[in-house]
């Protein structure tokens, strides 16, 4: 009897995750052949509940059972990846239990289960990467720490992510952790605030504690694949200065590239010689899904030309920071970037 309410809570479970991952394709991606495919998934799983000699509901207790209440983890949700990855991974574990309680019951219902958790697996990654994809690179903003430690940069970053920054990376070189977990933390609740994307630049241990939307890494850095093992789901940026860096970051699976310096700089003392905007046109030609981010030297008279060779966003510093007016400059080089692109 307890096996049949076993399968029942399960079953339960299992649907319920199934259909919040099918609203998240239906509202939040908008995307038909998934929502679908959600659907249909769980009409199957109501064809395994159908398959079985008895109905699990003849044994339901729900009053009584001692897994009623929410956990603290269950009630936090920072975002929409973390909806899909807790409502996956409930649906998954959900038929997982059925594999294992079905051979005790009913074998038939095993493989149909087991089934149904590999489809699980494929859908999942298929939604993480549309939510991925869904970042806005547009216009991303970086720190330097003499910019960040002036006086007034807290109210300028404000400005700046209400006038429309897309992302903003926290990029700080000569700090301890202790304050760069503070400060990251200040920043990322800022982000939040404005719907801006929070990346951590170097450190994957920030990344991770301050459950940054990504990490973004250059060649002297952690390896990328090192940085996506240990940081699945979120978004992984890879600097390249040159076309041969470009390819082999783009083939190693860097979610986005950050190419640069395209332009002289004087911001970063350690900037390999500019590349100049034909890498950008090249890389785009040869790989056209993956999002190239255009750093170094970029400011409002050079951005039509950095988006017109291909570049799906620019990244900068000085043109936003360096400004008189921080904020102006942000809504203008977005201005800018729409303009070039249509
Ligand atoms: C978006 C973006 N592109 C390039 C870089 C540069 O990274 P890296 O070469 O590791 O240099 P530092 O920024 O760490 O000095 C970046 N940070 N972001
Ligand atoms: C971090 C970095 N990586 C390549 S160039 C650069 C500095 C970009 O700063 P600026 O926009 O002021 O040229
Ligand atoms: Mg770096």
């Amino acid at each position: 009897m307890e096996i049949y309410r076993i399968i029942d809570v399960n079953l339960n479970r299992a649907r319920e995750g199934i259909r919040v991952l099918e609203e998240v394709a239906r509202f939040s991606l908008a995307n038909r052949k998934l929502f679908e495919e959600f659907k249909r998934l769980r009409h199957f799983i109501k064809e395994i509940e159908k398959s079985l000699a008895g109905n699990p509901l003849w044994y339901r207790d729900a009053q009584n059972d001692p897994g009623q209440e929410l956990s603290s983890e269950e009630m936090a949700r920072n975002n929409l990846r973390e909806v899909v990855l807790a409502n996956a991974k409930r649906a998954q574990e959900s038929m997982r239990v059925l594999e294992e309680f079905g051979k005790l019951l009913d074998a038939a219902i095993v493989p149909n289960a087991k089934k149904a958790r590999f489809l699980l697996y494929d859908l999942e990654r298929e939604v993480l990467a549309l939510i991925k994809s869904a970042v806005d690179l547009t216009l991303y903003l970086l720190t330097d720490d003499a910019y960040l430690n002036e006086e007034k940069f807290w109210r300028v970053i404000e400005d700046c992510l209400k006038n429309g920054v897309t992302a903003f990376q926290y990029r700080a070189k000569g700090k301890k952790g202790a304050e760069m977990y503070r400060e990251g933390m200040r920043l990322k609740e800022l982000c939040e605030k404005h719907g801006v994307s929070y990346f951590v630049n170097d450190r994957l241990d920030l990344g991770m504690a301050l459950n940054a939307d990504g990490v973004h890494v250059g060649q002297e850095d952690l390896p990328l694949e090192v940085v996506k093992k240990h940081f699945p789901g979120k978004i992984i940026g890879l600097s390249a200065t040159n076309y041969e860096e470009g390819i082999t970051g783009i083939k190693a699976g860097a979610d986005y590239l950050g190419l640069g310096p395209i332009f002289p700089t004087s911001t970063k003392e350690d900037a390999a010689p500019p590349c100049g905007v034909e890498v950008i046109r090249k890389l785009k030609e040869e790989f056209p899904n993956t999002p190239v981010i255009a750093i170094g030297g970029i400011d409002k008279e050079k951005v039509s030309e950095v988006i017109r060779a291909g570049a799906d966003g620019i990244a900068v510093i000085s043109a936003v920071f360096g400004a008189e007016s921080p904020a102006k400059a942000v809504y203008e080089l977005r201005e800018t970037i729409i303009k070039a692109k249509e």
